[in-house]
């Protein structure tokens, strides 16, 4: 057997303040997370939301200690996989290849390409499948490989979701038990799974099968943990003024506020590695509204990072991939088709969404006209003649 390889595929996060805004101007570039009617308006909106954006995004990583610990929680679980994978015999080299900062997906594949690797698996470090994550980065691969002979001639497999593999569902309840035992009554404890959001339009027009995934996630954590706790799921991280899945995360909280619910767990159930969703928005800016709202006992359970049963969950998902046949490219999700970004398109009155929409497209009129100007030295109404 040639030599083999497990790509790890992951976001990616700023390791340091000045980081931000690039790594914001990546991501927002890519039509996965934000789909444009028109191509070329791609750059210069991701341009301009990252520069927008940059100064909040800076203050919540500062919160938590200046940049992502993303990357170091990935490379540890590279290296406890890779650790695991020797251990069993098995010669399998690790690789990460992050969507928006480095160690970028590209800079992972020239590496693979040096050493000679004959067979790869790929391995998202995303348990649900949703177009915006592991989807985006396929994409990516998908392209290199159409154009690349050498790629090509590597035998590749993809994993598109694991959320329902019984080591990764052991490991997640083993942290939620470990967590219900901080609690004076643990059988009454509320568990709060929170998912990441996406647009609702990924799911109802894009076909992403996210929504399906966490949804049928969740109940089998609930199987596993066995249990019988109350519990309930929402999305977090909603960004923009489109509709995402609901319930969001903090009207949840508020209900269950008025329900007078006072012990409550949260499980963050669409992440493996602490950064800032967890460290930040769940445990400063969820519990603060949990607080308000009377919830007095907020707890976390810690994301799975390098748990034993986690790592057993990434070496058993290798080794079965190594052993099944193939999955390509062209057999997993791609998006149906272009999503609108803004669907409301009925007019209120007042400070509503649709204003907002209208305010952002008036925006990005004025915004164009100032790029234009900036290039050809000329305002839009020059150009066309009329001044
Ligand atoms: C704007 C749209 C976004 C979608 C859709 C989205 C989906 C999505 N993201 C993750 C996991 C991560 N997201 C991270 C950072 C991040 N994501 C967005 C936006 C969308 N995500 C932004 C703007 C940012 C930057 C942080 C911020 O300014 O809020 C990260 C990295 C975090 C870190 O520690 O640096 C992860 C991981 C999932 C799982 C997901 C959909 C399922
Ligand atoms: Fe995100
Ligand atoms: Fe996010």
């Amino acid at each position: 057997m040639g030599r083999t390889g497990v790509l790890l595929l992951n976001l990616g996060g700023p390791e340091k303040l000045e980081d931000v805004r690039p790594f914001l101007y990546n991501l927002f570039s890519d039509p996965e997370i934000i789909r444009l009617p028109f191509p070329w308006l791609q750059k210069p909106l991701a341009w301009l939301i990252s520069t927008l954006r940059s100064k909040k995004s800076e203050e919540n990583y500062l919160e938590i200690g200046g940049g992502s610990p993303l990357l170091q929680i990935t490379e540890a679980q590279a290296q406890a996989l890779q650790s695991k994978l020797s251990g069993q015999g098995s010669d399998i080299q690790v690789y990460v290849g992050m969507r928006y900062w480095h160690p970028f997906t590209e800079e992972a594949i020239a590496r693979i390409k040096e050493d000679g690797i004959e067979k790869l698996v790929i391995l998202p470090l995303y348990p649900q499948f949703s177009i915006s994550t592991s989807g985006s980065s396929f994409r990516v691969l998908e392209e290199m490989w159409k154009t690349d002979p050498q790629l090509q001639k590597i035998e590749y497999t993809l994993i598109p979701s694991w959320y329902n593999h019984p080591d990764y569902l052991s490991a997640m309840a083993d942290l939620i038990k470990q967590e219900l035992q901080q609690f004076e009554q643990p059988e009454k404890v509320y568990i709060f799974f929170s998912a990441h959001g996406v647009p609702k339009t990924y799911v109802t027009e894009a076909g992403d099968p996210y929504q399906v995934e966490i949804e049928e996630c969740t109940q089998l954590i609930m199987k596993t943990l066995n249990t019988g706790n109350p519990y309930i799921l929402a999305y977090q991280s909603k960004v923009g003024p489109v509709e995402w899945l609901k319930p969001y995360t903090e009207d949840a909280l508020e209900e269950l506020g008025a329900k007078n619910i006072k012990d409550l767990l949260v499980v963050p159930i669409s992440f493996v590695s602490e950064h800032i969703e967890t460290l930040q928005e769940i445990d400063l800016e969820y519990r603060e509204v949990a607080e308000e709202v009377g919830i007095s006992n907020f707890k976390r359970v810690p994301a799975l990072n390098t748990h034993p049963m986690f790592i057993d969950a990434l070496t058993n998902l290798t080794t079965s991939a190594l052993e099944e046949t193939p999955l390509r490219f062209d057999q997993v999700t791609h998006p149906k088709k272009n999503m609108k970004m803004y669907p409301q398109e009925k007019w209120e009155w007042g400070l509503t969404t649709v204003a907002e929409v209208w305010n952002g497209r008036l925006a990005m009129v004025g915004f164009l006209a100032l790029l234009i100007e900036l290039i050809s030295g000329h305002g839009p109404l020059h150009l066309v003649g009329l001044l």
